[in-house]
């Protein structure tokens, strides 16, 4: 069986780190940019540099906060940001979903051949199906399997290892909601390459 979406697939870009990445989701308009708070990670931004860029977001894009077991300090101080939604990756508590007070993106990160376990809450609006290491640009074991797994998940946010020329097998097979993408349209260094971002947002809603 496979999903079934009358709409188009709607894009997150993830990993937003300079002005320059506000400048090019500004231009090339995906749905979702993704905000990383993850001290672990080269695109970890601290509150301020967060509120810097959200100022300048295009209106038209829902910024998601990526957080991995966040505490309860980290998850006030990204409500106070104003986050309509946070993508939890880790482990995700029912202290932790009373706290936010907005919709809840789980991550699940895909090891072996099977679906992780998923939490079910009003406030879990989607799950992303990422690959094992988080942020790594590595994508799970795509499967026919998997994909019928996947159909179970009221909202799919299939992530992990995508770039523009994956992305649209990926679509075929797992029909997911959103695409999820953050090292496959970056530059070696840091930020996003403006090319790739373009490349990726055509690969998907023209199937090119
Ligand atoms: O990007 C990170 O560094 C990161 C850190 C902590 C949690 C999640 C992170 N990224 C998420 O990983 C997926 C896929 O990324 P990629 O395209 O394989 O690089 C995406 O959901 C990011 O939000």
């Amino acid at each position: 069986m496979m999903r079934t979406s009358m709409n188009r697939t709607k894009i997150k870009i993830c990993g937003i780190k300079t002005q320059q990445d506000i400048v090019i989701m500004n231009r090339t308009k995906p749905d979702y940019a993704g905000f990383v708070f993850f001290e672990k990670s080269k695109r970890h931004l601290t509150y301020d540099q967060a509120a810097d860029l959200l100022a300048n977001l295009d209106h038209g894009i829902t910024p998601v906060a990526v957080c991995v077991s966040p505490d309860s300090a980290r998850i006030e101080a990204i409500a106070r940001l104003g986050f309509p939604i946070i993508q939890i990756h880790g482990n995700l508590t029912n202290e932790m979903i009373e706290q936010w007070p907005n919709q809840i993106w789980q991550a699940v990160n895909v090891e072996g051949e099977d679906l992780p376990e998923i939490m079910s809450h009003p406030k879990i609006v989607g799950y992303v199906v990422d690959g094992a290491k988080y942020g790594s640009g590595q994508s799970f074991a795509w499967s026919k399997e998997l994909a019928k797994a996947c159909v179970s998940l009221p909202h799919l946010i299939l992530a992990g290892g995508l770039n523009a020329e994956n992305v649209c097998e990926g679509i075929q097979l797992f029909q997911p909601d959103i695409v999820d993408v953050s090292s496959g349209v970056e530059l070696p260094e840091m930020g996003k390459d403006a090319a790739k971002v373009e490349a990726f947002i055509r690969a998907v809603r023209e199937g090119a």
